[in-house]
């Protein structure tokens, strides 16, 4: 089934239009992490509801419940299903993708505002938070369904989708939701369905597509240490109190060295080293030490050797500080013994490892390395979310599908990659669903996701929105 010319000429005599709605979706800050921002999130669920209605597909919203965050009880934004065909001639696909954001402030060093989205004619960038992380793939679906409403063009597959918004926040409800649906059979949202695919990831370099077969997982861990009633004058009480940040930078000092070994006891050793035949896999990548350095800016890679580097994001655990509630961090001098402060730190895990496996090794290392402090301050650790590794066979018809796919739209083949990010529910929908999970990502890997002035490119929104719908066809050409 080849892919129809009109389409991919839609895809380009529209760019501009799909470029402003991608600005529309920009546009609502859906936060999960900030509290301040859920009912942001809730906008951004009935924006693209309403989306996908006037695009034909039948939506239900599904209320997940509550939660609490940050100590304050909140709605949890709903998970949106939808479904357009039911041809039981064709494959049933189904699309996962994620409508929260991480947060972005102008103050964190962005060029521009974050919810606006900047289209820089010069370097066709589209610069603005969500844009490639995960609103750009998003709306990459949503221009494949506009082109065959438009055009009057039959869909290749039965189509399935479900995004949820509180990706970036640990995936809170989705789960419990999947398992649940799975559970009714015939009536079930997904019954049918023969092969996922997720684009929420990025290609290793900017050149060259991919596509991605492997997840590693998260446990995300909240380290508090409290000690005065309230904040204190240093002047008045600095070397008279057990101080709760001194005790907290200690321990977050503790963890991991700065050429990235884990030192909590027994986190590395679970993971078995490499052999020869992988090892060759990695040399194969399209992927240079100077591919690192231009995606973070500076030459500041572990190490020169390509093959290390890229082990260190495909196939071994890292563990990541990532900052400290409580702390004082404004401009001046402020002389203030801070009363509670809370480190946050990750680790991203690989197969074998699990959380269930890694959660208990963490909390007795870091209880183990408070009690040497012998401090009087009180040490409080939690696991704030989590989520497994996952692998998948790529051998299977929905890589090749891909793959032919992007040989079609990029007229070159993609490079297979284990990605280092984490999408929790890659894992769920496979064991749950028994079937294949392909990650087909749009944007490139110096689009600064999750970081300031994120970007997708015009050509990877255009070029994209074309593989995503290539894709289909290549899927709905594929004998039972
Ligand atoms: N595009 C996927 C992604 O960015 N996933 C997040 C998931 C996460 C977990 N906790 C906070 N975010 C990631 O950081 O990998
Ligand atoms: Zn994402
Ligand atoms: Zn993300």
């Amino acid at each position: 089934m080849a892919t129809p010319s009109q389409f991919l000429k839609f895809v380009d005599d529209n760019a501009d239009r799909f470029i402003k709605r991608l600005g529309e979706a920009v546009a609502i800050p859906s936060v999960s992490g900030d509290g301040k921002y859920r009912p942001e999130v809730f906008r951004m669920s009935a924006w693209l509801d309403g989306q996908l209605q006037s695009l034909g597909v039948t939506t239900k919203l599904v209320d997940l419940g509550k939660h609490v965050m940050d100590d304050q009880e909140l709605p949890l934004p709903p998970a949106i299903l939808g479904r357009i065909g039911d041809d039981p001639k064709k494959k049933t696909v189904l699309i996962y993708g994620h409508y929260d954001v991480q947060p972005a402030q102008k103050s964190d060093g962005w060029d521009t505002e974050p919810f606006t989205l900047v289209v820089d004619e010069k370097t066709g960038k589209l610069i603005g938070r969500g844009s490639t992380d995960d609103k750009g793939p998003i709306l990459g679906w949503l221009n494949v369904l506009e082109a065959h409403k438009t055009l009057g063009l039959e869909l290749p597959v039965n189509l399935r989708f479900c995004f949820e918004g509180m990706e970036e926040n640990g995936s809170e409800g989705l789960d419990d939701l999947i398992k649940t649906e799975v559970t009714k059979g015939k009536e079930s949202w997904f019954d049918g369905v023969d092969c996922v695919c997720i684009s929420d990831n990025y290609w290793l370099n900017s050149r060259t597509p991919c596509l991605t077969y492997g997840l590693r997982g998260l446990v995300y861990f909240k380290l508090t240490i409290s000690g005065p009633a309230r904040d204190l004058h240093s002047g008045v009480f600095g070397r008279m109190v057990h101080e709760p940040m001194t005790d907290l930078i200690t321990i977050m000092g503790k963890l991991v060295t700065p050429d990235g070994t884990i030192l909590v006891p027994g986190v590395e050793d679970m993971v078995p080293s490499a052999q020869d035949d992988e090892i060759a896999i990695y040399e194969k990548l399209d992927y240079s030490v100077k591919d690192v350095e231009d995606a973070v800016g500076a030459p500041i890679t572990l190490s020169q050797d390509k093959v290390s580097v890229i082990m260190g994001r495909m196939r071994l655990p890292s563990l990541s500080l990532h900052g400290i509630e409580g702390a004082f961090y404004g401009p001046g001098a402020k002389t203030v013994i801070p009363a509670s402060v809370s480190g946050k730190f990750s680790i991203r895990i690989v197969p074998p490892q699990t959380p269930e496996a890694i959660e208990p090794l963490v909390k007795k290392y870091v209880e183990q390395e408070f009690a040497k402090l012998n401090s009087k301050n009180k040490l409080k650790i939690e696991n704030l979310h989590d989520g497994r590794p996952w692998l998948a066979d790529h051998r299977h018809w929905n890589y090749e599908a891909a793959i032919r796919a992007t040989e079609a739209v990029y007229k070159r083949s993609p490079d297979l990659t284990r990605e280092g990010g984490s999408i929790p529910v890659t894992l769920t929908f496979a064991e749950s669903l028994g079937v294949n999970v392909l990650l087909l990502p749009m944007g490139r890997g110096d689009d600064g996701a999750h970081s300031t002035n994120e970007k997708i490119d015009r050509s990877n929104f255009i070029e994209g929105s074309k593989l995503l719908g290539t894709y289909l066809y290549e899927v709905g050409a594929i004998k039972a």
